[in-house]
């Protein structure tokens, strides 16, 4: 397990650009098996969750190849083949084969996936999709296997009980194909499934209404690229980049944004007393002076993004008072405030039923060893980290790097003391 040393207690300044989002590109990896050419990507971050996801389409004889920013997938010779479990239990988004091979082959045979520890995350949506659009699911030792009957898949109206965004893309990829109308109801509006959406389009699908509540999909036979397609920024990396610099920056442009995807989280800094510019792709943060405590209630998209939540918490410990979130969406998302109280954060859960976390003024934060319990929870300790004064070792960084692509080398550029020490490359 990786580990990322960090001396705090320094001002930070310079720029920090951001990558292509996670989120989008991890669910593109998958629908890149949809197609019936080879696929390429730019703006692809290096992070743990690509690596393993280029794991998995080997052991289904799809090549891949990661160079600078830019994959190249090739599935053109693809086979059904049993996929690699340490892999699909290494991230949430393997869920997405389900989608894809069912699109691809009309059926499905995938372990249940992993991803950050969170609180419970069913899957019911994405099977009762499924199965509205022809399929049969079992689910038994923990693998879940889809199959259709001689006329496969056909197009259907879905209504999500609940805004899922792995539900609305994996119906996304299991009826693109799919002849006839599915219509998704009650559908997520992040920004990640319009990037879905604009890459399967671009190869000749019929997807209406990405970004919206309802979704219109009318099934094409063939699915063929033309050209490359540029992943989105990462809005939640530009957050937690946003907040670090606000927390410990004299003055940091964080680069390669897109302001509209961030317009709640940005409100919340403002409100905050954060000294913010936004430009058209970029935002400058000054030095923060004063900060005043706020309440926040995390939402579906365009609301505040639960993943933002945890990263956010170590800049409200700046705060003159006693700050207040309410995760709606995962409300056991809490693995950051013990490691945090190490740190002398003063944070605490109120009520996981509700999701309710309490944050008080928290001046003085000295370094600790820790660990990183999931991908956020790590953010928000990196940042309390380089607040801090004194070295601060956060343990179990492969679940920050599953996310958060040349954090040592963003980090080290606007002058941070942080090295990571590697102990195992997850594979
Ligand atoms: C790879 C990826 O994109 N991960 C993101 C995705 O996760 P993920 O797609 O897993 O999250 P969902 O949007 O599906 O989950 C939203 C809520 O719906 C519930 N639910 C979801 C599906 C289902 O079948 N049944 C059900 O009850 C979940 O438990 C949760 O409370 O959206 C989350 C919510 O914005 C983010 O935190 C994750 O970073
Ligand atoms: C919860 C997250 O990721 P995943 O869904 O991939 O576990 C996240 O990115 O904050």
């Amino acid at each position: 397990m990786s580990k990322l040393i960090i001396n705090g207690g320094k001002r930070l300044s310079g720029e920090i650009s951001i990558g292509g989002a996670k989120n989008s590109t991890v669910a593109l990896i998958p629908a890149a098996i949809l197609a019936d050419t080879p696929v390429k990507f730019d703006s692809v971050p290096d992070i743990l969750d690509v690596h393993n996801l280029m794991l998995i389409l080997k052991s289904m004889n799809v090549s891949s190849e990661f160079n600078g920013d830019v994959l190249k997938i090739d599935p053109t010779n693809i086979v059904e083949a049993p996929l690699p479990s340490k892999a699909i239990k290494s991230l949430r988004a393997s869920y997405y084969f389900m989608g894809a091979l069912l699109g691809r082959f009309q059926r499905a045979t995938v372990s249940f996936p992993g991803g950050d520890n969170i609180g419970p995350r069913p899957i019911d949506q994405h099977i009762k999709a499924f199965k509205a659009l022809g399929a049969e699911v079992t689910e038994r030792d923990g693998t879940v296997t889809i199959s259709t009957g001689p006329d496969g898949l056909h197009g259907a109206q879905i209504f999500l009980d609940i805004v899922s965004v792995g539900a609305t893309i994996n119906t996304i990829l299991a009826s693109v194909k799919a002849p006839g109308t599915t219509i998704i109801g009650n559908a997520a509006k992040e920004p990640e499934i319009i990037d879905i959406a604009t890459f399967l389009n671009n190869m000749g699908a019929n997807i209406r209404g990405a970004g919206t509540d309802v979704i219109r999909i009318e099934g094409v036979p063939t699915l063929q690229a033309r050209n490359t397609h540029t992943i989105i920024p990462d809005r939640i990396e530009a957050g937690t980049y946003l907040s670090l610099a606000a927390a410990v920056g004299d003055g940091i442009l964080i680069t390669n944004i897109i302001p509209e995807h961030l317009e709640a989280f940005v409100a919340k800094l403002e409100e905050m007393g954060c000294d913010l510019t936004v430009y058209e792709d970029s935002i400058y943060v000054g030095a923060s002076h004063d900060l005043k405590p706020i309440r926040i209630k995390v939402m579906p998209y365009p609301g505040f993004a639960t993943d933002l939540q945890q990263p956010l918490t170590p800049l409200l410990f700046k705060a003159s008072g006693r700050s207040v979130i309410i995760d709606t969406i995962y409300p056991q998302r809490i693995k950051h405030i013990t490691e945090l109280n190490k740190l002398g954060g003063k944070v605490k859960s109120e009520d996981t039923d509700e999701g309710i976390i309490v944050v008080d003024s928290s001046p003085k934060l000295v370094g600790a060893k820790v660990q990183a319990g999931e991908i956020r929870a790590g953010a928000s300790l990196v940042i309390a980290g380089l607040m801090a004064s004194g070295t601060t070792e956060i343990c179990h960084a492969d679940n920050i790097l599953r996310g958060y692509g040349n954090i040592v080398d963003k980090l080290r550029g606007v002058g941070a003391d942080v090295t990571l020490e590697i102990e195992e490359r997850v594979n």
